[in-house]
C-alpha cells in the first residue's frame, strides 16, 4: 500500500508533461525534424530506383511521402485559387516564408515539374539535404551574391529548356513577423530572363498555432492563397524592379 502512493504521483509525470504545452512544442518540432529526416531516408532510394540520379521527378516522391505530416502535427491545411496553377509549361512561383513548416503548404499545392531554390546550407542536413538535391533543388551561396546571381541565370535558361516550374522565396530568408521583408531581385530577373509569368502565393501567418518565443505549438490551419498570375512576357532588366515592387504590392495586399 505504501509502495502504491510513492508510485501512484509518478505516474503523473508523464500524464502531466503531456498536457505541457511547452513540452507539446520541443516534441513537436523534434519530431517534425525526425520524421522529415525518416521519409527522406525512405525517399533517397525510392528517387534513386525512379530516376537514377538527380531529376525533378523526383519531387512526386517527396511530394506524395510529405503529404500525410500535417495531421501528425494537428494542422490543416486550405488551399484557395487553385485553378492560378493551371498553365501549360513554366513559371516562377513566389511566396512568403516563416518556418521549415512551409514545406507542408509546398507540397500540398506543388505542381509537377516544380523544384525550388534554396540557400546552400541545406546540403548539409543529412538524409534531407540528399533528398533536396536528388529532388533538383537550385542552392544558392547567399553570401556569394555574384556566384547566386550566376546560378540563377542558368537556371533561367534550365528552365525553358527542360520545362521546368520554380519556386523562390523572394525574401531570402525566414520572418515570422506576419509582413513581408523587402523583396530580393533574384526571382523577378528570372521570371523576366525566362520570360515566364510569376504565381504569387500568400501563406497565412502560423502565430494563430505556433510560436517560436512563447514555445507554443497548438493545433491550427494554414491557409493558402494561391494569386493570378503576373505576366513578364515583353518585360527586360530595365522592369525587374518595378515588376518586385508591383509583386511585393500584390503581396502585402493579399
Ligand atoms: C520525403 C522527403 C522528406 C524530406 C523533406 C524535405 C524536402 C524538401 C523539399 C523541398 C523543400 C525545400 C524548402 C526549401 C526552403 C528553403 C528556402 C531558402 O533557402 S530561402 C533562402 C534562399 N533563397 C533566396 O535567397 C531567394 C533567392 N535570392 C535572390 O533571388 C537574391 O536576389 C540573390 C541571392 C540572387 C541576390 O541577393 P542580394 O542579397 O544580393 O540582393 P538583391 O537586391 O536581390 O540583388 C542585388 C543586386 O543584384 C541584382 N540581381 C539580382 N539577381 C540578379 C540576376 N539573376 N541577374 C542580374 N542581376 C541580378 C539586383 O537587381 C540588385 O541590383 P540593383 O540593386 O537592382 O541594382
Ligand atoms: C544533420 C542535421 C539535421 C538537420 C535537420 C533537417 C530537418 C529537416 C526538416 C524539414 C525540412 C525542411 C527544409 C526547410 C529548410 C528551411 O526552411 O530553411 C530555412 C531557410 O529557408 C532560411 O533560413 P535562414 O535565412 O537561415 O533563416
Amino acid at each position: 500500500m505504501d509502495a502504491l502512493w510513492m508510485v501512484s504521483p509518478l505516474l503523473l509525470v508523464p500524464l502531466l508533461l503531456w498536457t505541457s504545452s511547452t513540452f507539446t512544442f520541443y516534441f513537436k518540432k523534434f519530431f517534425y525534424v525526425a520524421w522529415m529526416m525518416f521519409l527522406a531516408l525512405l525517399a533517397i532510394p525510392m528517387s534513386v530506383v525512379k530516376s537514377g540520379g538527380r531529376d525533378i521527378e523526383n519531387m512526386r516522391i517527396i511530394r506524395f511521402l510529405v503529404r500525410h505530416v500535417k495531421y501528425l502535427l494537428g494542422l490543416q491545411i486550405e488551399v484557395s485559387g487553385q485553378e492560378h496553377l493551371q498553365l501549360q509549361g513554366p513559371y516562377v512561383i513566389i511566396s512568403n516564408h516563416q518556418s521549415s513548416l512551409d514545406v507542408l503548404g509546398m507540397m500540398e499545392i506543388l505542381p509537377d515539374r516544380c523544384t525550388t531554390i534554396a540557400k546552400k546550407e541545406l546540403i548539409y542536413a543529412g538524409t534531407v539535404g540528399l533528398i533536396c538535391w536528388l529532388g533538383g533543388i537550385v542552392f544558392i551561396n547567399r553570401k556569394k551574391t555574384s556566384d547566386a546571381k550566376n546560378v540563377m541565370c542558368d537556371a533561367a535558361k534550365t528552365m525553358l529548356e527542360d520545362q521546368i516550374r520554380l519556386w523562390v522565396f523572394p525574401e531570402g530568408t525566414r520572418n515570422q513577423q506576419g509582413d513581408l521583408l523587402p523583396f530580393k531581385k533574384g526571382a523577378f530577373h528570372l521570371a523576366v530572363q525566362a520570360q515566364v509569368p510569376i504565381i504569387p502565393v500568400v501563406f497565412s501567418s502560423y502565430n494563430s498555432f505556433y510560436h517560436r518565443k512563447e514555445k507554443q505549438f497548438n493545433s491550427g490551419t494554414i491557409r493558402l492563397k494561391i494569386l493570378p498570375k503576373i505576366e513578364t512576357k515583353g518585360m527586360s532588366s530595365d522592369d525587374v524592379s518595378s515588376l518586385a515592387d508591383k509583386s511585393y504590392q500584390v503581396g502585402t495586399s493579399s
